[in-house]
């Protein structure tokens, strides 16, 4: 066969124009000059000698020869013809192609050529390959037909590139995925194990596919690229086809290799986080399986399909299951950004835990914050009223004192509600008789009640109970006792209101005087209706106009003056009109409509009580409303019983009283005070319960008002000649200065004033000290000795009056110049701090350093100091120093630990208490 041929021909097979490849043939000095010039098969290779010539000049000027050498290496492993000396055409097909603007495009492909190589470890087919190359470099003027090629290759290489980090990008994540899904596979481990297991294959093979599915496409295409562009003529193509099929053996092969040993790594990996992570809820684990599964099978994460514009199946159920997550992230959106500001309710005392609830913060912060301020608590521990109101403020929420809902409240709702449900019945009037002076209130109850009281059958005498009923044709009355608006007002201002009418005694012979006024604006202000009796009508002198037109200028009209006041003219002597009064009573009532349940546990008011001989304490009880039955357990005030035993006015036993009638009854702890409320209640222990907090309530509020024994009173007192004596109680270090003192403080005592020493002895101030002088009314005094915590908590809650003294002399003449009433300025010692000594650490240096634990206060390292032993002074000085770890600080808060140094003392022992404590001047305010 011929290798010679046309011009035309070899622009045809090289795909350019006749015109160029006849220049370029003129510029490698060869004859022709038509198209229908016959070019030899020398002529082609001096052509493309020229043309490699042309090639190295342009690219650097270098040689050809020298230049092969090194192509020749880069391209050896890949293209065949590149082997040989007939292998160099294929560069100056690049050359050719590359100038120019060509000449990017064909740096690309070496790179890509390269890049190949690089994954080509062996080219065993190498050699033969190379034996077309003579034909290859025969066909180096056919060059230009690869550039379109090269360039159409460049775009798909870069997709093929993205196919195959793609790829890699699938693996990672299926990695990622299979770790997270290891995490959750804690109680179903073997099972998840199993699955992993399986999950990891198919992603191996998953991934395999994916590399296949890359590289096929990629490597191939890249490499026609790549063998288009560095061969010339169509004779490379079976080589090409072999390379291509190699490369597409190879590649996957190493790939494939690298996937491998991912998968084991991430198997091994994923089988360790499963044995370390069992604990985790199989529920999760369950619902994350379900998703393992999606994945494995769509083998394109959420992530990823997004990325590829692609919406998987599962992808679209993933994204449903964040629909709550979204809707809290709304919420949150949404959350407002100003503090929220909460008003929280304090009670007396409250848990950290439970002070934190209510102000919706972790308890943990609580700790936190109380521990910064130097208090060490645990979330169980109870913080007061005052502290936790501050730490409610400190948090920036608003704090309310809490209004306890204590066993009386509960009481009185749980009687509310019985009241409520019971039916209520009409009830009998209860009537309280006012009037001036002498004008006869007592005459007309006596009246009464010994006309209509039905006398008992012993000795038919009626008792003075402080109240007694009547029966008339008409109706039931029950008369207070007790007349005058003193006790009527005494009784409401407990919050007593018994009283349904008032009977109004105006002595006709004497009119409205000035306690008939009293009388009447005490009754307006209660808006009790009042009904007059116009008494001592008996008497010639009486007056009965006069008197109904005084009481018109105060307001109080008569029925036949056009008013709406019943007047009825009596006389408590004869008993004349009694009878009428008894009916206006009644008529008033009606008028009223008094009613009230009695089938429902008694509700009454305390009318009069006393502690009798032999039947203990008394009450006469006014029933309001249901009944008071024998028996029944009550609390009245701050005192309770069982009802033991009760009697009508007439001394007879009763075994019930119902509404407004008055009963005498046995069985309370103690006298209650008349206006006390009684109440039934069906639990004796409910009752203590109840009593003992009134009785609290009512010993602080006592202490509130009066305040206890305080030397600055009592001597203010002396000056107002209101109290003669000074009680003491005095504690001392030592027998010699309890007597020495003890003696002094008996000197200062004179005629106006005694000085009288209660108790005294040599030791700290205890709590039955403490209590002594509640009960005497004595100041405490301490001559170098402390009271004890206990001493302390009854001083504080009780103000006692309690004072240190150091110096025998300073003592005396505080209580002489009190009595005197000649207080200097008063120079008043506040303990602000108190360590107790755990350890003592000796130091050539500092001497003997006392670790210390703040028990109370602050520790300060400027204020003078004591250092007590057994609650007795036995050093007072200064601090050397105080520190915490090593650093010297100022203060030490309470609850913190540091090192004390004391001036000039070293005796210092565990156990051993030291007292930080300022002076306070203040001018005495006589
Ligand atoms: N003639 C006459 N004397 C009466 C009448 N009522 C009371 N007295 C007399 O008036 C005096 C005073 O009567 P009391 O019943 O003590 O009057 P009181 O309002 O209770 O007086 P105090 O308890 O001091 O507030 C007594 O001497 C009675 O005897 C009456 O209706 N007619």
């Amino acid at each position: 066969m011929s290798s010679d041929v046309t011009v035309k021909q070899l622009a045809t097979t090289v795909n350019i124009p006749v015109e160029r490849l006849l220049a370029q043939l003129n510029e490698a000095g060869i004859q022709a000059d038509a198209a229908e010039a016959t070019i030899t098969e020398q002529e082609k290779l001096q052509l493309l000698n020229y043309l490699r010539r042309s090639s190295a000049k342009k690219e650097g000027g270098e040689e050809p020869a020298k230049r092969a050498a090194p192509t020749q290496r880069r391209d050896a492993p890949t293209d065949p013809r590149s082997r040989g000396p007939q292998s160099r055409p294929s560069r100056p097909s690049l050359s050719t192609r590359g100038g120019g603007t060509q000449r990017g495009q064909k740096t690309v492909s070496v790179e890509v050529r390269r890049k190949r190589t690089q994954l080509r470890r062996e080219e065993p087919k190498a050699p033969a390959i190379s034996e077309p190359l003579p034909t290859a470099a025969a066909e180096a003027p056919e060059q230009p037909a690869p550039e379109p090629a090269a360039a159409k290759q460049a775009p798909q290489r870069g997709v093929s590139d993205e196919q195959r980090r793609r790829a890699e990008l699938e693996a990672r994540r299926a990695e990622e995925d299979a770790r997270r899904l290891a995490e959750q596979e804690e109680q179903e481990r073997l099972r998840a194990e199993e699955e992993a297991r399986r999950r990891a294959e198919d992603e191996a093979r998953k991934r395999r596919e994916a590399d296949v599915a890359a590289h096929p496409q990629g490597m191939p295409t890249e490499e026609a690229a790549a063998e288009v562009t560095a061969a010339v003529g169509e004779q490379p193509a079976a080589a090409e086809a072999e390379t291509a099929a190699e490369a597409e053996a190879q590649a996957p092969a190493s790939t494939e290799a690298e996937t491998q040993e991912r998968h084991r790594k991430h198997v091994k990996k994923h089988e360790e986080r499963t044995d370390r992570e069992k604990d985790k809820p199989a529920k999760k684990a369950g619902k994350k399986d379900a998703g393992k599964a999606r994945r494995a099978g769509g083998g394109v994460d959420d992530d990823d399909a997004a990325a590829l514009g692609v919406i998987s199946r599962p992808s679209v159920r993933r994204r449903k299951k964040p629909g709550k997550p979204q809707l809290a992230e709304k919420h949150q959106f949404q959350r407002p950004t100003a503090p929220v500001v909460r008003e929280v309710e304090v009670p007396e005392s409250i848990s950290v835990a439970d002070l934190a609830q209510r102000m919706s913060v972790k308890a943990a912060d609580l700790v936190k914050i109380l521990f910064k301020q130097g208090m060490m608590v645990t979330i169980n521990q109870m913080l007061d009223r005052d502290t936790a109101m501050l730490l409610v403020e400190e948090m920036g929420h608003r704090a309310v004192e809490a209004k306890e809902k204590d066993a009386e409240d509960s009481l009185m709702e749980l009687l509310g509600e019985e009241t409520e449900q019971a039916e209520s019945l009409p009830r009998p009037p209860v009537v309280t008789i006012m009037g001036h002076v002498d004008h006869g209130k007592t005459s007309l109850l006596d009246y009464i009640r010994r006309t209509r009281v039905t006398a008992g059958e012993a000795g038919g005498i009626t008792q003075h109970i402080g109240a007694y009923h009547v029966e008339t044709d008409k109706g039931i009355i029950s008369f207070l006792d007790t007349p005058g608006h003193a006790a009527f007002s005494a009784m409401r201002a407990r919050g007593a209101k018994v009283t349904d009418i008032v009977i109004l005694v105006v002595a006709a012979d004497d009119g409205v005087m000035p306690q008939t006024i009293e009388a009447i604006q005490h009754a307006k202000a209660s808006g009790v209706p009042v009904v007059v009796a116009i008494n001592k009508m008996d008497k010639p002198e009486a007056n009965p106009d006069r008197v109904l037109q005084e009481l018109t200028q105060h307001e109080v009209v008569a029925e036949e003056w056009g008013g709406d006041t019943i007047m009825v003219k009596v006389s408590a002597k004869s008993g004349e009109g009694i009878d009428d009064l008894l009916d206006a009573v009644l008529l008033q009532a009606e008028v009223l409509e008094l009613r009230a349940p009695a089938d429902s546990p008694a509700h009454g008011t305390i009318v009069e009580s006393s502690v009798e001989k032999g039947r203990g304490p008394v009450a006469t009880v006014l029933v309001q409303s249901g009944t008071l039955r024998q028996g029944d357990t009550i609390v009245s005030g701050s005192e309770y019983g069982r009802v033991r035993a009760m009697f009508n006015e007439t001394g007879q036993p009763v075994q019930d009283a119902g509404p407004s009638i008055p009963v005498q009854v046995l069985g309370l702890s103690a006298a209650p005070n008349a206006g006390d409320d009684v109440i039934a209640v069906t639990d004796e222990r409910k009752a203590r319960e109840v009593a003992e907090l009134r009785a609290e309530r009512d010993r602080q509020l006592r202490i509130d008002q009066q305040g206890a024994a305080n030397l600055e009173q009592l001597f203010s007192q002396f000056k107002e000649g209101e109290t003669k004596s000074v009680n003491i109680i005095l504690k001392a270090d030592v027998q010699g200065s309890v007597e020495a003192l003890r003696e002094a403080l008996m000197k200062l005592s004179n005629d106006e004033v005694k000085v009288a020493v209660v108790a005294s002895g040599v030791g700290g101030i205890t709590e039955s000290d403490a209590n002594l002088a509640v009960t005497s009314n004595a100041i405490l005094l301490g001559f170098n000795v402390r009271a004890d915590a206990a001493a302390r908590r009854v001083v504080e809650s009780h103000g006692l009056d309690l004072r240190y003294y150091s110096i025998i002399y300073e003592l005396i003449d505080d209580v002489k110049q009190a009595i005197s009433g000649m207080l200097s300025p008063i120079v008043t010692e506040e303990i602000i701090g108190l360590a107790e000594v755990r350890d003592v650490f000796r130091s050539s240096k500092f001497g003997a350093i006392a670790g210390c634990m703040v028990v109370d206060g602050t520790i300060k390292r400027n204020n003078p100091i004591r250092v007590l032993r057994n609650n007795v002074v036995v050093y007072e000085g200064a601090l050397e120093s105080l520190r915490r770890y090593k650093d010297d600080v100022a203060e030490v808060k309470a609850g913190t630990e540091c090192g004390i140094g004391v001036k000039n003392y070293n005796d210092v022992q565990p156990g051993d208490q030291i007292e930080v404590f300022e002076r306070t001047e203040r001018a005495r305010e006589l």
